[in-house]
């Protein structure tokens, strides 16, 4: 993984310690703290600037002060820590200055964003959560944001991206203090506005504590994550935390789920409403609404008529194909309105918007004697339908799938992954994703089991290692007039198998393919034994 590093202020800040020590009103429990300055901020003992605090946290697996002395090697000059931190740190203390705090995770944004000198405040900044469609809404609320502002910043789970600058990201949201870095380095570039994706995981672990929002917006919630928020109930109150006063000034929710009509009853902060399945009852209601939606009909993605609270109705488009994709679009146009985006320059930008890296994403365009290639993320049987339903409408011929399922992940799926891909399209090619520690011949066997259910004869069921060749063969089977979607890995740049990260992206493999001419396929394997 590319290292956040890079990502650092060229001008760190230079602020005294006896300064934050006076603004969050710490405890000195260490060496005397006058005359030590800090310049950034860190949690991780493996990402330590020079005279950067390093705030250890205790984490599920570990407590973050064990590494205390090697941050201090790195460059840290202080460390902030809770009492069982300071318990763990022993000597270090005796001549290193250490802060104490009742919980430093929650603090670590507030004192990265004070040391950074609140780069938010320089910046449109819009949060966008949900179980699904974040990476999505967020490019596409980059793309109307960039209609106004010359320079923006969009951070998620495929990159952290100033301008036109990029480095892989390590998680959807990345950890409080990095996240204050690249806002810092966003505002040092001349960025104005900046759209990012707000995981569950980040609000329950207070990453973006410290940042107010300008705007934020919520998707949906649907079944995910339950093993680190213990139900639907905790997964919810967690989102909700980016509707609280302090965290954002201003909402958009869709209410297309009950959880989006509860964060609209429940929230603290002035939210829009907006209803984007059309003829839902919700939508009498509701601010905004989709009123119409002619889905895939252009070949590509959709036109749709969004009606305003003022009840005046502009005809909008998505970019990208599917329902799913209206919804992201219409939630993305009102929630750059609410950034300061004239409406008719955010409908235009986002039904203009480029390609999401890896959803829905058209590698390959149609053309005579060519399909149309696909790559998308979708990697929970939800997102499958969705996904497989969206390209069906666009696929004059036959639909060819390329897909998988995770190792080490949720084994229960594999077989309805299975069952999906055998309904809803033609062709399958049954191969591995990131098989991890698993055996990956016994995650295909689980996933052909599934498809047994649908097709006992295994009709047009190919099973193929490695993922490439499968790619491979996809694309060969197709002709004119058909679809490949290759599904589960999007974006990824690797591919995970047994403890080691091989270079892998599906969209280059797309384009070798194209490259060496689409025709020359591997030999035809049977399935039930991988090539
Ligand atoms: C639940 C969760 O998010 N855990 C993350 C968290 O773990 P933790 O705080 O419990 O940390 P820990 O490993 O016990 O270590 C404690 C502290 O010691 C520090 N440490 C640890 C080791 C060391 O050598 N040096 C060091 O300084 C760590 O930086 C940490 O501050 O901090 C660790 C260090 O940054 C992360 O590796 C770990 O991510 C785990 C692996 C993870 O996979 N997180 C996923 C689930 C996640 O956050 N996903 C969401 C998206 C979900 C979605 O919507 O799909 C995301 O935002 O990416
Ligand atoms: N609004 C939506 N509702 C339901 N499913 C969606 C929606 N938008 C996208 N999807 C499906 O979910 C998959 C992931 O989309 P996207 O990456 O935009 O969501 P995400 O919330 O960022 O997810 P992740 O955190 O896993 O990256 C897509 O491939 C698509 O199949």
């Amino acid at each position: 993984m590319t290292s956040t590093a890079r990502m650092r202020p060229t001008r760190p800040a230079d602020l005294p310690l006896a300064a934050l020590v006076d603004a969050f009103s710490l405890v000195s429990v260490g060496a005397d703290i006058a005359g030590t300055t800090v310049h950034g901020v860190t949690m991780a003992s493996d990402d330590v600037g020079t005279g950067e605090l390093f705030v250890a946290v205790a984490g599920a697996r570990v407590h973050g002060a064990r590494f205390a002395a090697q941050a201090v090697d790195a460059g840290a000059v202080a460390v902030v820590t809770d009492a069982a931190g300071v318990a763990e740190l022993g000597d270090l203390a005796q001549w290193v200055p250490v802060l104490l705090a009742d919980d430093p995770r929650a603090l670590a944004g507030p004192l990265a964003a004070y040391v950074a000198g609140d780069p938010a405040q320089h910046l449109r900044t819009v949060g966008v959560t949900g179980t699904n469609g974040k990476t999505t809404t967020t490019y596409f609320v980059d793309a109307a944001l960039r209609a106004v502002h010359p320079t923006t910043a969009v951070l998620g789970t495929v990159e952290l991206r100033i301008g036109s600058q990029a480095i892989e990201s390590p998680r959807t949201t990345v950890e409080a203090p990095v996240l204050q870095h690249v806002l810092a380095l966003a505002v040092e570039r001349g960025a104005t506005a900046v759209a990012m994706e707000v995981s569950s995981h980040a609000l329950a672990l207070h990453r973006v504590a410290g940042t107010t929002f300008d705007v934020v917006g919520f998707t949906n919630l649907q079944r995910d994550h339950l093993d680190f928020h213990g139900d639907m109930e905790g997964y919810f109150r967690d989102k909700a935390r980016l509707f609280e006063p302090g965290q954002a000034r201003r909402g958009v929710v869709v209410v297309d789920d009950e959880w989006g009509r509860r964060l609209v009853r429940e929230a603290r902060i002035p939210v829009e409403s907006l209803a984007t399945h059309v003829g839902d009852p919700a939508a009498a209601e509701a601010d905004w609404a989709v009123v119409s939606a002619d889905v895939g009909l252009d070949g590509v993605g959709s036109t749709f008529t969004l009606r305003g609270p003022d009840g005046t109705e502009h005809v909008a488009a998505s970019p990208l194909p599917g329902l799913v994709n209206v919804s992201n679009a219409a939630l993305a146009i009102v929630l750059a309105h609410a950034a300061g985006v004239d409406l008719a320059t955010a409908v235009d930008a986002v039904g203009g918007a480029h390609a999401v890296p890896g959803r829905m994403e058209r590698v390959i365009e149609r053309a005579p004697g060519r399909p149309l290639g696909i790559v998308d993320y979708a990697h929970t049987p939800d997102a499958l339908v969705l996904a497989l339903e969206a390209v069906r409408p666009i696929t004059p011929g036959r639909l060819v799938i390329v897909f998988g399922s995770d190792g080490d992940r949720d084994r229960g799926k594999r077989p309805i992954m299975g069952e999906i891909a055998a309904r809803l399209a033609d062709v399958l090619v049954v191969t591995d994703e990131n098989p991890r520690s698993e055996d990956p011949g016994e995650i295909r066997a689980a996933i052909l089991a599934g498809v047994r259910q649908v097709r006992p004869d295994l009709a047009d069921v190919h099973e193929v290692s490695p993922r490439a060749q499968a790619l491979r063969l996809g694309v060969a089977l197709a002709g004119e007039g058909d679809t490949v979607i290759v599904t589960g890995k999007g974006h990824e740049p690797t591919q995970e198998i047994a403890g080691v990260f091989h270079r892998y992206n599906d969209r280059d493999v797309y384009l070798q393919a194209v490259a060496d001419g689409l025709a020359d396929a591997p030999p035809l394997p049977a399935a039930g034994g991988a090539a």
